[in-house]
């Protein structure tokens, strides 16, 4: 969900400048356009790092002053779950999956025990979707999401349709270095160029106290890392909009096609760019963290192998075969709703969970903040479209 911030300042300009015109228009939402948006509450609400519920809460837009002038229109058909068999057994399956996959969203599995807070539930897990038999769980959810990958790894439809998703970016960084080493060919690496940038208030001895293997240490969200070991054939998802009008947005799938030393070539997997062959150079991107006394710049390609991807970087995506590693359950509203409703048929969801000891467990922590689904509910002009 897009934090109510942007949403207040789009309002401000379009009353800004079509006020001019007519003064009047400058006490009415939006100017008096209509603005349509499109949103699930149930998905993960705004991302504010290390933010408290209250302060995730007060940055959705159920808490902006616009709220009360938008009027709610539900849809009511699951679109991504459509069956391809139109026979009872098949639709009565897809039903059911798409009422399981609603009522986590909506916190309404019961819980298994009473755990830390009325936001937090332990739930069971089909045991459809469970895989059970493992003793080293990364290859062994490779193998069930990336079955054939020796023979289809160059197949850019195999590899469009599947991922590997994660709470945390650490475990994704794991899955997607394993699958890499599994390709043939050389992998080439490219290491960024990190420094602290010097702000008024810098300290002469910054240099001193935060040495480059500190600054190359350091990983954020959204945020490339210091070592990017690829080879050709390798899925890569952009982290920063490069070039909108050719299709180069944050989150767009390419397949890496050469490795140059000073950029890097690559295929558009999906989206209306689709094949289309591109160039991605080294940028330089910034990291603030409030743990952090200094901003870090990076100067990297702006880029992330994505076999697997954290579950908040697979909101937005379709595929047919998911695999949800729970090595550490979700932490935040909607994560767990967002990774099982990814997937367009029951079958292609596979999810292996982990206890606090690393052996198999059936049940995973769900969380959602039923604030947010009642002030969805407790507008009373619906209308169903
Ligand atoms: N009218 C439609 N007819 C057929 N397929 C559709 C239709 N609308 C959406 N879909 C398909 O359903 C899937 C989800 O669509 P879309 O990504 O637009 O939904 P969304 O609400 O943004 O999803 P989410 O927020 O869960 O990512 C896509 O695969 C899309 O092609």
């Amino acid at each position: 969900m897009t934090h109510r911030r942007a949403l207040e300042t789009l309002d401000r300009t379009l009353r800004d400048l079509l006020s001019v015109t007519n003064p009047e228009l400058r006490h009415i939402p939006f100017g008096g356009k209509v603005v349509v948006l499109g949103g699930d509450p149930r998905q993960i609400l705004p991302v504010i790092e290390n933010g408290t519920k209250n302060q995730i809460i007060d940055a959705a837009i159920i808490n902006s002053p616009l709220w009360s002038s938008i009027t709610i229109l539900i849809l009511h058909k699951n679109m991504r779950l459509q069956a391809t068999n139109s026979d009872a057994a098949s639709q009565k399956e897809l039903s059911d999956f798409s009422e399981w996959v609603l009522s986590i969203g909506e916190g309404n599995v019961p819980s298994q025990l009473p755990i830390d807070t009325p936001d937090e539930m332990l739930v069971p897990i089909p045991q459809d979707f469970l895989i059970k038999d493992y003793t080293e769980p990364i290859p062994t959810i490779v193998d069930s999401v990336y079955a054939d990958l020796a023979n289809q790894y160059k197949n850019v439809d195999y590899l469009k349709t599947r991922a590997i998703l994660c709470p945390k970016n650490d475990t994704v960084d794991e899955i997607n270095t394993y699958i890499v080493s599994l390709l043939p060919g050389e992998i080439k690496q490219y290491l960024s160029c990190d420094k602290v940038v010097k702000a008024p208030d810098s300290h002469e001895s910054y240099d001193i106290l935060y040495p480059i293997e500190l600054l190359n240490s350091l990983n954020g969200s959204n945020f490339p890392t210091h070592e990017l070991n690829l080879k050709v054939g390798v899925p890569i998802m952009l982290l920063r909009n490069l070039n909108q009008s050719i299709g180069l947005c944050n989150g767009t799938r390419l397949i890496v096609t050469a490795l140059g030393d000073m950029v890097i070539q690559a295929t558009i997997m999906s989206g209306s760019f689709v094949g289309h062959s591109v160039l991605i150079p080294r940028i330089r991107l910034t990291l603030k963290n409030h743990k952090l006394p200094f901003v870090l710049e990076r100067r990297q390609f702006p880029i992330r192998v994505c076999y697997a991807m954290t579950i908040n970087k697979s909101q937005g995506q379709t595929l047919a075969t998911v695999g949800i590693y729970l090595k550490t359950p979700v932490f935040t509203h909607g994560q767990l709703y967002v990774a099982i409703s990814r997937v367009t048929s029951k079958k292609g969801l596979k999810i292996l969970i982990e206890d606090d000891n690393g052996n198999y467990c059936d049940t995973t922590k769900n969380i959602v903040y039923r604030e947010v689904l009642a002030a969805m509910n407790c507008q009373t002009n619906y209308s169903a479209i």
